[in-house]
């Protein structure tokens, strides 16, 4: 895996209203990497997840895909660099227009971004269906024929077509059968590998994204409070929030079972963020400073970088 960044995410901001769903990201993805968001409902990961492909128009801030600024894209140059930046949603039922033949629908992406006739596009579509695992005859029925997680390979599939470098997953396995969830991350383990993909994969489990990410960032209340490599946010996370997080998935090793901590309250409003650290009045650990005043995401040894004032590493606190 190369290091560059893929994209470069720098005072992302989203508002709806009064909602500050996104507030002041900044972000690197790198090339080939696939990068777990995770936090609580409400956070902002799907929020970020859509404006990183600009399917919801951010507030503020920049996103530089390869060096393009793409939030200043417009027409043509838009279009075609849209086309590298794809989605997986949530919700394979209600994600594929129900009257139109799967074949049509993975050839729509490529119908509008290259302009391909349905004839051309035929055998695109068709290598698609069988690295999807679903045959090429598959492209002959509709959506409702089909089970949820098949449902959700026809939706990998539209999002493959037009070649992106950079998907973003959101909840990609949330809304299927916990027997039928392993087999779709499996496929998409095997197709980021074959395709050389960038990857941001959302999801509140933490036990799934532990299985496809390279690399954790843990959002709360619309930031960035954590990120780090997979192995090394696992063996110990440096923000109490992801404590929190990590203690509440079951451990499947010998090591000892962590303490479960319990999240006092519920998130607090996006629409009135509370002073200081956002996750000031759920922590524990929480000081004076905490209350007023805001701690930067700051790099920490390891490539890890947090948003605290008393990150709980210890080669970062002596
Ligand atoms: N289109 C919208 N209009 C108004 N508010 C929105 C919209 N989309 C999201 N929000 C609000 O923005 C905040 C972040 O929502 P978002 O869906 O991004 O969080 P999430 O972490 O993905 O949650 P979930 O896991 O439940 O999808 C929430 O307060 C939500 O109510």
């Amino acid at each position: 895996m190369s290091a560059q960044p893929l994209l470069q995410v720098s005072g992302l901001r989203v508002d709806f209203g009064r909602t500050r769903a996104v507030r002041d990201v900044d972000l690197e993805i790198l090339e080939g990497e696939t990068l777990g968001l995770v936090g609580e409902s409400g956070c902002g990961k799907s929020t970020l997840g859509r404006a990183l492909v600009r399917v919801t128009e951010p507030t503020g801030g920049t996103i530089h895909y390869r060096g393009l600024d793409i939030t200043r894209l417009s027409g043509t140059v838009f279009r075609r660099t849209r086309a590298e930046l794809q989605m997986v949603f949530q919700d394979p039922f209600g994600s594929l227009n129900p009257r139109r033949r799967v074949a049509d629908i993975i050839a729509e992406p490529l119908r509008r971004a290259r302009g391909m006739s349905r004839a051309a596009a035929r055998p695109v579509v068709d290598d698609l269906l069988d690295q999807v695992g679903l045959g090429r005859e598959a492209g002959e029925r509709r959506p409702h024929e089909f089970s949820g997680g098949q449902r959700q390979r026809v939706g990998i599939a539209r999002a493959l077509a037009p070649s992106p470098r950079f998907v973003v997953a959101d909840e990609p396995v949330s809304a299927l059968d916990v027997s039928i969830q392993a087999q779709v991350v499996n496929l998409l383990a095997d197709l980021i590998r074959d395709r050389g993909l960038t990857m941001l994969f959302i999801s509140h489990d933490l036990g799934v994204v532990r299985h496809i990410a390279d690399r954790i960032a843990v959002m709360y209340l619309g930031q960035i409070i954590e990120i780090a490599d997979r192995d090394a946010f696992f063996a110990g996370p440096a923000h109490p929030y992801s404590e929190a997080l990590l203690s509440s998935v079951p451990t499947v090793s010998r090591a000892p079972a962590r303490e479960r901590i319990e999240l006092t309250g519920e998130p607090p409003d996006p629409a009135d963020p509370p002073a200081g650290c956002a996750f000031h009045p759920r922590c524990r650990y929480a000081i004076d400073t905490c209350r007023t005043s805001p701690p930067p995401l700051r790099p920490l040894p390891g490539g890890r970088s947090v948003r605290c004032h008393l990150p709980l590493l210890e080669e970062v606190t002596t």
